[in-house]
């Protein structure tokens, strides 16, 4: 748990992009990843690679206001990886996935400014939750190629009781972090499979499934 050095890192990073890309959330170059190392500098992806074939030379490392520190391209979202940990102290490691039930459900729901879970054993998987007798608010906001816009937007919910560790930016993905990249991608993969269960309900209440 906590933070890592770079070699540690790099290859947790390349292996939770094996894993993610099996899922089905890492189509293309779709996806990014990032862990907070020892020294508070952040090892990141490298722009345009694809996230399931990463090798640890597709790892690079940035400051926390994003000045490089080793050679290469970083994420062309690397500013919403940093404003998280510049938000939460706590989060080592932050994930992006592109998958199609999350977009999905974004998509469905233009107006919609969060999704509201209920009631969910899975919802123990997220801090501070210890029963199914519970709510957890995933925050949407809207897409955008300016990196300061999304994180304007997004930082007031992010922070608001009730919040998961968990947004999802419409018609784009899903980001997850945790106290490690091991907890992010549970938060990843709990907050997927929600969402999944969710239009799964709505296509039965719908009677698409029958
Ligand atoms: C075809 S994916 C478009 C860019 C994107 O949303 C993404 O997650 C990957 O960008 P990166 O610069 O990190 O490769
Ligand atoms: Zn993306």
């Amino acid at each position: 748990m906590g933070t890592m050095g770079f070699d540690d890192a790099a290859r947790a990073l390349v292996e939770t992009g094996r894993r993610l890309d099996f899922r089905g959330w890492a189509p293309a170059t779709g996806g990014n990843y990032s862990a907070r190392l020892d020294d508070g500098s952040i090892a990141l992806t490298v722009s345009g690679r694809h996230k399931g074939r990463l090798t640890p030379a597709d790892i690079m490392r940035v400051a926390l206001d994003g000045t490089p520190l080793t050679p290469g391209k970083p994420s062309a979202e690397t500013a919403l990886h940093l404003a998280i940990y510049r938000l939460f102290p706590e989060a080592n490691g932050v994930l992006h996935g592109h998958s199609p039930e999350a977009v999905g459900l974004s998509r469905a729901y233009p107006q919609a400014r969060e999704w509201v879970f209920r009631g969910h054993e899975m919802l123990k998987i997220y801090p501070g939750i210890d029963t199914h007798e519970a709510q957890a608010r995933l925050p949407i906001v809207d897409n955008s190629q300016d990196m300061a816009v999304i994180e304007a937007a997004v930082s007031p919910a992010l922070l608001a009781p009730g919040a998961i560790p968990a947004y999802l930016i419409r018609s784009h993905g899903l980001y997850s972090w945790g106290a490690s990249v091991a907890e992010a991608e549970h938060v990843l993969e709990a907050t997927e499979w929600l969402i999944a269960a969710e239009l799964a309900e709505i296509g039965f209440r719908n009677g698409a499934a029958r």
